[in-house]
C-alpha cells in the first residue's frame, strides 16, 4: 500500500488569516495519525504566509509518525531544519509571488550549491528529498548530489486530469512522463514520492505507478475536511491509496 503524508499546511492559512492560535496545527496532526497518516508534511515558507517556525518545532516535540519539512534551499531555513532535525526534508522551489508552488526544483541547474545543503542535511541525520518535474535529467542530477529521495510534482498531473479528462492523450502522456522518471528513479535507487495538486478524483491513475513510496497531500484533504472532519478526510484518502 501506498504510504499517505498528509500536508497540513492550510490549518494553519486559516489560523493566519486572523493570526489567532487557533485551528492548532498540533492538533490537526495529531487528528491526521489517528486517522492513519503516514507522516505529516509542512513547508515553512520564506514568507511564513502559513506555517510558523513555532510550528516545526511543536510538531518535532508532539508527532508520533514522521515530520517531513519541505523548504526552501536557502541558509535561514536551512539553519532551521538543522536545530529542528525533522525526520524528512524536501527542497522545494519558491518565488515570494506564487499562489502555491509551480513547478519542480531545477537541481540540475545548481547541483554544486544542492549537494552541499544536501551534505549538510544528512550529515544531521535527515533524509532527504527532491521535489522535482518528472524529467530523467533531474532524477538522475538529484541523485548525482546524494539525495535519497525525490517527490515528483504532480501539478501537470492534476492540471491535465481536470482540463482534458483521464482518458485523454495529454493526461496519459504526462503519466507516462511520471512512469518514465519513476522508473529511472527506483532504477537509481531513489525512494519514490509524489505530491501536488493530487486529490480525492485524480489520485487512482497515479496509484498504479510502480513502487511508489509515498503520496504527500494536503489542499485536498484540508478543503474535504471542512465538511467530514480532517479524520474522515484522511480516512477517505487512505482507502483510495489500498
Ligand atoms: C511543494 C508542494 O507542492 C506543496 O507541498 C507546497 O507546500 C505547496 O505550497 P503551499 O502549501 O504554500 O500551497
Ligand atoms: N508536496 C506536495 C504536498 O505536500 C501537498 O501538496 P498539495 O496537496 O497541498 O497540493
Amino acid at each position: 500500500m501506498i504510504k499517505l503524508g498528509v500536508n497540513i499546511d492550510h490549518v494553519a492559512t486559516l489560523r493566519q488569516a486572523r493570526k489567532e492560535e487557533f485551528p492548532s496545527v498540533i492538533a490537526a496532526a495529531a487528528s491526521c495519525e489517528k486517522a492513519g497518516a503516514d507522516s505529516i508534511t509542512v513547508h515553512l515558507r520564506e514568507d511564513r504566509r502559513h506555517i510558523q517556525d513555532k510550528d516545526v518545532y511543536g510538531l518535532r516535540e508532539s508527532l508520533r509518525t514522521k515530520l517531513n519539512l519541505e523548504m526552501a534551499a536557502n541558509e535561514e531555513i536551512v539553519a532551521v531544519a538543522l536545530d529542528v532535525k525533522p525526520d524528512y526534508v524536501c527542497l522545494v522551489p519558491e518565488k515570494r509571488q506564487e499562489l502555491t508552488t509551480e513547478g519542480g526544483l531545477d537541481v540540475a541547474g545548481q547541483k554544486k550549491k544542492l549537494a552541499q545543503i544536501v551534505a549538510k542535511l544528512k550529515a544531521s541525520g535527515i533524509f532527504v528529498s527532491m521535489f522535482i518535474d518528472a524529467d530523467i535529467k533531474q532524477v538522475l542530477a538529484s541523485h548525482e548530489i546524494g539525495a535519497d529521495c525525490i517527490e515528483l510534482h504532480t501539478g501537470k498531473y492534476a492540471q491535465y486530469f481536470k482540463r482534458f479528462g483521464k482518458n485523454s492523450k495529454e493526461f496519459k502522456s504526462e503519466l507516462k512522463r511520471i512512469s518514465e522518471a519513476s522508473n529511472k528513479a527506483v532504477g537509481a535507487g531513489l525512494v519514490l514520492n509524489a505530491g501536488h495538486g493530487l486529490d480525492y478524483d485524480n489520485i487512482a491513475p497515479i496509484c498504479s505507478v510502480a513502487k511508489m513510496n509515498e503520496f504527500n497531500i494536503g489542499f485536498a484533504i484540508i478543503a474535504r475536511a471542512v465538511f467530514v472532519g480532517i479524520e474522515t478526510a484522511v480516512k477517505e484518502m487512505k482507502v483510495l491509496l489500498k
